[in-house]
């Protein structure tokens, strides 16, 4: 059995690159990876701007200025201040050329056309100047960037309104198990509901693969090969879930094995999600995912996440991880290394109750997973530990 970084670096080692560059229009291209660089096309600001509400000044000796106009925000005059002249301003109108301070208004006291304003003013206080955000012809978003609320609001304010990213793997879920039904049908004897395709189809399209395929598949070993093949004829990467075991219905292996999916590796020393598989053949990722739903949706996090984001050709890959003290101690249970579904508080955190591979609740309630060595045996409340943030939470 290999541990967990040693299993991370294989799949992003034989992770494969998607090459294809599609053009999309920036409120379409959330989740989507840059694949050009984006320049700016104009300085932003685009001209000296206000920050605040008050007056332009072409500063004097002398602290009364006498107003000779307005410029609200989207005025295109540029009126000509004398020096001891004002103008009454607003946030975000432009500065006239002639101005070099802009005082707020909660500094200043009129009187009709005068105004009065004490104490020392420093040159261009409150003017945003010209392309003080980013110059024209300067990389705005780098190539690689995973594109976010933010990104689309800062190539807006630009006036872009398309960019270059890469073509999205494209995804087929497979969840195996006679004993699975959909949702909405009666339980008879014996069976449970279908939980882990339903999930990890949501959850990829909480991250923005929208279009991945569900497959569902009994424990029969023709019928695994067959949808397996299918699958991955179709797909750039195939996530099955359930029958990685060892038991005599668990064929995923031994159908993987006959279609010639090259093992890269099979179980890691963790917990959950001992029996966690990853092949290929040839430019197609395969993984096996345990079918208890909370070790099938963590590995999904861990190892699954990072190879769709280096196959889009993202420079992050892994999910942000940051070192934490517990809110209180814990018991560990075992000797593997663990996942544990965790919240993050205010300071720190807090290991949430039902740790079970088996019981997909706790995650609901977590918004990261902590990483114990292996070997822990007690965490003391205090103590720093790793924590992977969990996505959208
Ligand atoms: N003798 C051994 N038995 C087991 C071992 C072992 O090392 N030796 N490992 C255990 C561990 S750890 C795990 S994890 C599981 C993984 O088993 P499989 O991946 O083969 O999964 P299944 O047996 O098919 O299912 C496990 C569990 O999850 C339920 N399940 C499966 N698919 C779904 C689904 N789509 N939605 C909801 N629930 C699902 C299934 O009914 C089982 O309860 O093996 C241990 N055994
Ligand atoms: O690996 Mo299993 O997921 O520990 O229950």
């Amino acid at each position: 059995m290999i541990d967990i970084k040693t299993a991370q670096e294989l799949v992003l080692l034989h992770s494969s690159t998607i090459t294809k560059i599609v053009e999309f229009k920036i409120e379409n291209a959330l989740d989507y990876v840059l694949a050009l660089d984006v320049t700016s096309e104009i300085d932003m600001p685009p001209f000296r701007q206000s920050a605040m509400d008050g007056y332009a000044i072409n500063k004097a000796n002398h602290s009364t200025y006498s107003v000779v106009g307005e410029v609200k925000a989207g005025d295109n005059n540029n009126l000509l201040l004398k020096v001891g002249e004002a103008v009454r301003i607003f946030t975000g109108a432009p500065v006239p050329d002639t101005a070099n301070a802009v005082v707020m208004q909660e500094k200043v006291t009129q009187d009709d056309s005068l105004i009065n304003i004490d104490g020392e003013i420093q040159d261009n206080i409150n003017i945003r100047p010209r392309g003080e955000q980013i110059k024209e012809g300067d990389i705005a978003l780098v190539k690689g960037t995973v594109i976010k609320g933010s990104h689309i609001g800062f190539l807006a304010s630009l006036g872009v309104t398309k960019i270059s990213v890469y073509q999205k793997p494209s995804i087929a879920v497979i969840v195996t198990g006679n004993e699975l039904v959909s949702p909405g049908k009666s339980l008879a004897f014996g069976e449970i509901y279908e939980s882990n395709g339903v999930m990890l189809t949501a959850v990829l399209n909480e991250l923005g693969y929208k279009n991945s395929s569900l497959i569902k598949v009994k424990d029969n070993y023709e019928t695994t090969k067959k949808s397996l093949s299918e699958a991955i004829k179709n797909h750039d990467v195939v996530i099955v879930t359930g029958g990685v075991s060892v038991g005599d219905y668990d064929f995923v292996s031994k159908a993987l094995k006959a279609i010639e999916v090259e093992e890269i590796f099979y179980k890691v020393k963790q917990k959950p999600g001992k029996p966690l598989f990853f092949g290929k053949k040839e430019n197609v990722s395969i993984f096996g995912l345990p079918g208890n739903p909370a070790a099938a949706l963590s590995c999904f996090y861990i190892y699954v996440y990072p190879l769709l984001k280096k196959s889009e050709g993202a420079t992050t890959t892994n999910l942000q991880r940051i070192v934490i003290p517990m809110i209180s101690n814990y018991t560990v249970q075992g000797n593997r290394a663990q996942f544990l579904k965790a919240k993050i508080e205010e300071d720190g955190v807090e290991i949430l109750e039902g740790q079970s591979s088996a019981m997909i609740r706790a995650f609901g309630n977590a918004n990261a997973l902590v990483l114990i060595p292996e070997n822990s045996t007690q965490i003391q409340k205090g103590e720093n530990v790793k924590a992977i943030l969990l996505p959208n939470k």
